[in-house]
């Protein structure tokens, strides 16, 4: 098999096997495309700029620095990429693992690192390709993808002789369950993708692999998900199925109770909460854990669309509808979403010629193209999301009434980081694990003392800010512990030594209103604010109430 090919066998396979799209490019042009997936194919003018990168990069969208100006910003639906550059035939190349939604895998913090050893299995196979025997680079990958998968795997050649077995396959003595039952060539001699229960209690996915015509042998996983659903382990442990919604505050517990309930229906939801609080999130769990969670789940943001093409986004349009429509028209992002979920962010944002056309929708279950004639029937189930305060908007007649009572069906708030400070510390370990696996370094904790100032610092910008924050600190801090000095200036400002004026003050019992409200401000009106507030004070929560009397905070 001559190079370039093995590498789009390779490729092709995998992408498959993790959902994902998977894009090879040089600086001229894009060398091949692998997708299960339905989607756009990402520009060259994109994938150029990832190129001058000598390490491998994780983008989750809308959150690196390269998604400002990028090319495809408009058209991006990804959820999060993972580049991967390496040299070869003396050329700098790159490949790209694109994922359009949050799995298993992509939360995975060892996705990257998995990324990275597979890209260069295939590279070192193909520079030497005369010392790498065919069957050994095919045992190799499938070994790593059993390993990312995390699932049992028994790899078979074309004659159906076991050619590899990994340790999970092994614990569940699978071999001897194909040998007790039926035989591994009886279950799976159509050679296609297959999904089943061996002996009634083991989920099986069997994938063959063809080159061309040839059948090469194939893979046979467990299937964890299933296993984990059947023994009730899915529900206790992880209500919403997604185990990165991360947090123990009551409020918190309470939004994923109701999300959780609320999956299973139809209904409309309204997330409600501050930018970078995890509406999204929530959003795609609540998707996830549906009935239509085999649907596609289409988001799209009102407020980062100019107002002349939302409508057409949203609607799609017919051809000739107007000057630059794009011959056999396009449809909107209501229609994308049939028999799934549409995640309508930023509803607030939304111009009033569209909250009534969207109403239209959402009464008649119909939608019709721009430059169109005939409705068409949709089955959407809509969650919408924002941060303003609607209630006021619909008092200055911004914000449809009608569309309000259709949209907040049912409502979810979720409340912002400083309200929750039980959850900071959680967060930020959270994401210091992933950053440290992603970066290959070492793990990291906070002193004492920086971590008192990374809770007692107010999070404008909620969780999307705090794991910046510490996907900033894991890159540049090369110490195992971090103090306070590492910390970006922004949170260095909030810090009060022990023996500042302000301590000292409140200590005595003088301090000033205008502090003690500033401090309130900061920690929450809440009582779990105000009990961190008395612990930042070092005062009892009694005591604090009192001053908040004396003071009529
Ligand atoms: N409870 C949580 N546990 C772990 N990560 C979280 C949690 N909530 C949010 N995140 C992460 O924080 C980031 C921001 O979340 P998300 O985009 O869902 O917020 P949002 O409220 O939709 O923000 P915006 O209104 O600005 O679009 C994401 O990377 C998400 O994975």
């Amino acid at each position: 098999m001559e190079g370039r090919f093995k590498l789009d066998f390779f490729l092709h396979n995998i992408a498959s096997l993790f959902n994902c799209q998977v894009v090879w490019w040089d600086a001229k042009e894009i060398r091949g495309v692998f997708t299960p997936l339905n989607v756009p194919v990402p520009s060259l003018d994109h994938l150029k700029r990832l190129l001058p990168f000598s390490h491998p990069v994780a983008i989750t969208r809308g959150r690196h620095s390269l998604c400002t100006g990028c090319p495809d910003e408009r058209l991006c639906t990804w959820h999060c990429e993972f580049f991967v550059p390496f040299r070869l035939w003396n050329e700098e190349m790159g490949i790209g693992w694109q994922f359009a939604a949050p799995t298993p895998f992509v939360d995975n913090p060892s996705w990257l690192k998995f990324a990275v050893d597979i890209t260069s299995l295939l590279i070192s196979a193909l520079e030497q390709e005369k010392s790498w025997s065919w069957g050994e680079l095919f045992r190799q990958t499938v070994e790593l993808c059993g390993q990312m998968l995390g699932e049992g795997l028994i790899l078979f050649d074309e004659r159906w002789e076991v050619v590899y077995q990994n340790e999970i396959a092994n614990e569940l003595n699978l071999y001897r369950q194909f040998r007790e039952g039926t035989g591994i060539n009886k279950l799976f001699q159509n050679k296609k993708e297959t999904e089943l229960v061996l002996n009634n209690s083991l989920p099986l996915r069997f994938r063959p692999f063809y080159y061309g015509r040839d059948y090469l042998g194939g893979a046979v996983f467990t299937r964890r998900e299933k296993r984990e659903f059947k023994s009730g382990v899915f529900q206790s442990r992880e209500p919403i199925g997604l185990p990165k919604i991360i947090g123990k505050n009551p409020k918190l517990v309470k939004a994923i109770s109701i999300a959780q309930q609320v999956a299973l229906t139809d209904s409309t939801i309204l997330l409600r909460g501050e930018s970078g609080t995890g509406k999204e999130m929530f959003a795609r769990a609540i998707h996830e854990n549906s009935p239509r969670k085999k649907g596609p789940f289409i988001a799209i943001n009102c407020a980062a669309i100019p107002e002349n093409l939302l409508e057409s986004e949203l609607f799609g349009y017919e051809e000739g509808s107007f000057t630059g429509a794009r011959r056999g028209g396009k449809p909107g992002k209501i229609e994308l979403a049939h028999k799934g979920t549409l995640f309508l962010d930023e509803i607030g944002d939304m111009p009033p010629a569209l909250q009534a056309k969207l109403l239209r929708v959402l009464q008649e279950k119909k939608i019709e193209r721009v430059g169109g004639t005939r409705p068409v029937p949709i089955d959407v189930r809509i969650i919408a999301a924002t941060h303003r305060n609607l209630e006021e908007m619909i008092a200055t007649g911004q914000f449809r009434e009608d569309l309000y009572y259709r949209l907040s069906v049912i409502p979810i708030y979720i409340p912002p980081l400083r309200e929750r400070p039980e959850d900071i510390e959680l967060l930020l370990y959270y994401y210091v694990k992933k950053y440290c696996v992603l970066l290959n370094k070492e793990f990291k904790t906070f002193t004492y003392d920086a971590l008192q100032l990374l809770k007692a610092y107010p999070w404008p910008g909620n969780i999307r800010e705090l794991e910046n924050t510490v996907e900033y600190i894991v890159t540049v801090e090369d110490k195992e512990e971090i103090g306070v000095e590492s910390l970006p200036l922004a949170i260095r400002r909030f810090y009060q030594p022990q023996s500042s004026p302000e301590r000292k003050d409140i200590r005595t019992g003088r301090v000033k209103r205008e502090e003690l409200a500033e401090l309130l401000e900061r920690f929450g009106y809440s009582v779990e604010g105000k009990k961190e507030l008395a612990r930042h004070l070092g005062i009892s929560l009694a005591t604090l109430y009192r001053w908040l009397k004396k003071y009529k905070l």
